[in-house]
């Protein structure tokens, strides 16, 4: 029988506010432990909750940008169970009114966009994070009450692939949105995946396990793989597919389970009484709509059209804002954008790409790029001199006409000084000469190579092959 896997994800993403999201306290990560902390975080008796606006404003503006349904009345739930890194024995989040609805994150797979529809987004505060040791567990409650928005997918997605390619759309709008970071390995980022098989033709859903402990997109996939492999040989032999958590183990490449549903949470969802309803007016939606930005996929359209890039490479410049703007600055009144985009992508993301460097950290400026083009464009120097001089660009952070005066790499367009060598080397290798007469036309590049040898490089190769055939041809 054939199985059709069917795939829901769960996206839990940090946002990026200063302050938690019913207190003061900082939401820098990385602080000394139970640092940043205080009585409404801790659940302390007594103390009150109050909503940090900017937490709305995210939300507001991650609804725009997926196209959700906004709902202008909301409220906050408790969702109550019991764990150590919980201190107030429930986790404020939204239950019957979440905050959006509906929605899509588009994906572009096998050469084709597809819209993969969500069900819901909610608001809610994350959790302590529990520390094992050898000699005991311990608990870092500074993540407790950092915002987060729970994003949930309908289960429409059929393969690890689409999964991934969710992910990763969706995490490059949340960083253009500058919403989240979008890090997977620090946990600013987490996904649950849920995933079951049915007859492939069969329109009901089978009964579905649920993924976590994944730290990147990767393991996502991998898990995803294992697992729909998994339910096939369940089911072929005969046997029933149990409704359960099950963690991914990066090791043995396997996952194995948590618990059941047996012992899945009653959590028992009721408004929370220490807040009041939220209400959104059209007002407000309409002032974050002027902060969204271009869309990397408006931003991919927009660098096809403006500047008539090749389609695969735009969809590699607007994969980081940071990237993008970076090609528009150098591209900048240019009339060879193309050029530019090749420089940008094979040399400079060559360079970085081997150090584990972002765009961020490159001493290059990008008109130094536009630069460095206009010198191989007005023939100053040669596209093969130009690597060389991209190199020292990246060293040095000096301008590349810097760089070419004073290493002197300005390229030899005299034709009658490259008369001159090409005689040399047509008289140095009469062996060649037989060659190529005897009908071997292919050796004219042994003889550009010569040349380009005697002048480092430096002449132009253009007049170097032109003189060369007319000279040979003569003989
Ligand atoms: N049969 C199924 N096969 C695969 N995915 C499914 C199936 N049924 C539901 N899903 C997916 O499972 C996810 C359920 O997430 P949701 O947050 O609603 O519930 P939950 O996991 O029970 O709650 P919690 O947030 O407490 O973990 C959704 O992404 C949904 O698309
Ligand atoms: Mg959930
Ligand atoms: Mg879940």
């Amino acid at each position: 029988m054939e199985f059709e896997a069917v795939i829901g994800l769960e996206v839990h993403i940090q946002l990026l506010t200063n302050t938690k999201i019913f207190c003061s306290c900082s939401t820098d990560f990385g602080a000394p432990p139970n640092t940043h902390i205080c009585p409404v975080c801790m659940g302390m008796p007594g103390v009150l909750p109050v909503l940090n606006k900017k937490v709305l404003d995210y939300a507001i503006k991650l609804g725009l940008a997926l196209n959700c349904k906004i709902n202008k009345f909301s409220r906050f739930a408790r969702k109550n169970y019991f764990y150590p890194d919980l201190p107030k024995g429930y986790q404020i989040s939204q239950y019957e009114l979440p905050i959006l609805e509906g929605g899509h994150v588009e994906i572009f797979v096998n050469g084709e966009y597809k819209k993969i529809g969500l069900e819901r987004i909610h608001m809610e505060e994350d959790a302590g994070k529990t520390i094992h040791r050898p000699d005991g567990s311990y608990v870092d409650f500074n993540r407790a009450g950092v915002p987060l928005l729970e994003i949930v997918s309908l289960p429409v997605m059929h393969s690890p692939q689409e999964a991934g390619e969710y992910l990763r759309s969706l995490r490059r709008i949340v960083r253009y949105l500058g919403i989240c970071d979008g890090n997977m390995e620090e946990g600013s980022l987490r996904c649950d995946a849920n995933v079951s098989i049915r007859p492939k033709g069969q329109t009901k859903l089978g009964t579905k396990t649920e993924l976590k402990n994944m730290n990147s997109f990767r393991h996502v996939e991998k898990a995803l793989e294992y697992e729909i492999q998994r339910q096939i040989e369940v089911v072929e032999d005969g046997g029933k597919i149990i409704q359960q958590t099950r963690l991914w183990d990066e090791k043995t490449g396997m996952t194995k389970p948590m618990r059941s549903k047996e012992e899945a949470y009653e959590y028992r969802y009721f408004p929370d009484p220490d807040l009041v309803p939220i209400f959104i007016d059209d007002e407000w939606i309409e002032r974050i709509k002027d902060e969204v930005p271009e869309l990397p996929r408006q931003k991919l359209e927009r660098f096809v059209e403006e500047y008539g890039l090749k389609e695969e490479d735009a969809r590699v410049l607007v994969e980081e804002k940071s990237l993008a703007d970076y090609f528009e600055e150098a591209a900048k009144g240019y009339k060879k954008p193309q050029s530019i985009a090749n420089w940008i992508l094979s040399e400079l993301l060559g360079y970085l790409n081997k150090e584990n460097k972002n765009i961020e950290d490159t001493l290059i400026k990008p008109n130094h790029i536009r630069e460095l083009v206009e010198l191989i464009d007005s023939g100053l120097i040669s596209g093969k001199i130009a690597k060389t001089v991209f190199g020292k660009m990246y060293e040095t952070a000096k301008s590349p006409k810097q760089i070419v005066e004073e290493e002197g790499l300005v390229q030899i367009t005299d034709r009658s000084q490259i008369e001159g060598i090409v005689d040399e080397v047509i008289k140095a290798n009469p062996k060649a000469v037989e060659q190529y007469k005897s009908g071997k036309k292919n050796t004219i590049g042994f003889f550009v190579g010569q040349v380009m040898k005697k002048t480092k490089g430096k002449a132009n190769p253009k007049l170097v092959n032109e003189i060369l055939a007319s000279k040979l041809e003569e003989l």
